[in-house]
């Protein structure tokens, strides 16, 4: 087994195939009992062209509210889902209840027709984004509701599949660079719903640097409509740190 994980030492970069796995996606969400995702994206040339997100936690239902709490009170039949993306060809979520894998359906992003109606997610943990900073973006863009707080990659498919609008994530660090791994699934399934996915500047992830998002701060991930409207707030907020 040990040998089988050490073959795990690519460098990434912008040429060829390369797997990202991340087996346990929101390690302290799934020690918790809460939100975490078995994730896998394939790139080639530096270009996301699959990404495939397993959420055990998150309820079969697309439609179901987005809480804190989702899934908790879920049967085994009604929980578990998972999302994929290829490029060009849209995204789907699949039911993967205790019957085995049902039918996907096609997903996409719900359109924000109202800013103080919508919904954002960030972490949990407050040293993997910064609740303050998304706090006083929601409020400048006229959010009313409070974040929800959810562990792992889940938050990409929760947003992608409408049951929620927005993700921020904001860094908390100067010297952190997320890992590709975390995000590449992840941002091909928001973006083939309708979204647009960048870091805190609205340039688009880069994953053909390194097994780092080194090109990156941050991600903001949003139905494309409204993605310019929130990065300008994200900019004027980031301003007057
Ligand atoms: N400092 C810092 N800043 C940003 N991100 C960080 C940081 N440290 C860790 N990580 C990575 O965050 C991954 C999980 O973050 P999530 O937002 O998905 O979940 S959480 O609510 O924060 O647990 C988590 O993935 P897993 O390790 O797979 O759980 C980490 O890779
Ligand atoms: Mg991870």
């Amino acid at each position: 087994m040990l040998e089988i994980i050490d073959q795990g030492n690519s460098k990434g970069g912008a040429k060829g195939r390369i797997w990202t796995i991340d087996p346990i996606d929101g390690t302290k969400g799934f020690l918790r009992g809460g939100q975490y995702a078995v994730c896998l994206g394939l790139m080639v040339d530096g270009d996301v062209k699959v990404g495939v997100l397993g959420c055990p936690n998150l309820p079969v239902d697309d439609a179901a509210p987005l809480t804190a709490d989702i899934g908790t009170n879920a049967t085994d039949e009604g929980r578990g889902v998972i999302f994929s993306a290829v490029q060009g060809q849209g995204a789907t979520s699949r039911p993967l209840g205790t019957a085995g894998l049902a039918e996907g359906k096609s997903i996409a992003m719900k359109p924000i027709t109202e800013m103080s109606n919508a919904s954002f997610c960030e972490s949990v943990e407050a040293g993997h984004s910064d609740q303050g900073v998304a706090g006083q973006i929601a409020q400048k863009l006229g959010i009313t509701k409070p974040s929800v707080r959810m562990d792992s990659q889940a938050k990409y498919g929760s947003i992608a599949r409408g049951a929620g609008d927005i993700y921020l994530r904001l860094p908390t660090s100067k010297s952190y660079q997320e890992k590709i791994w975390d995000h590449a699934a992840g941002d091909l399934i928001v973006r083939e719903a309708g979204g647009q996915v960048t870091d805190v500047s609205g340039n688009r992830l880069d994953f053909s640097v390194g097994r780092t998002l080194a090109e990156n701060k941050g991600v903001i991930a949003a139905p494309a409509a409204v993605h310019d409207q929130v990065i300008k707030v994200v900019q004027e907020v980031l301003g007057q740190q």
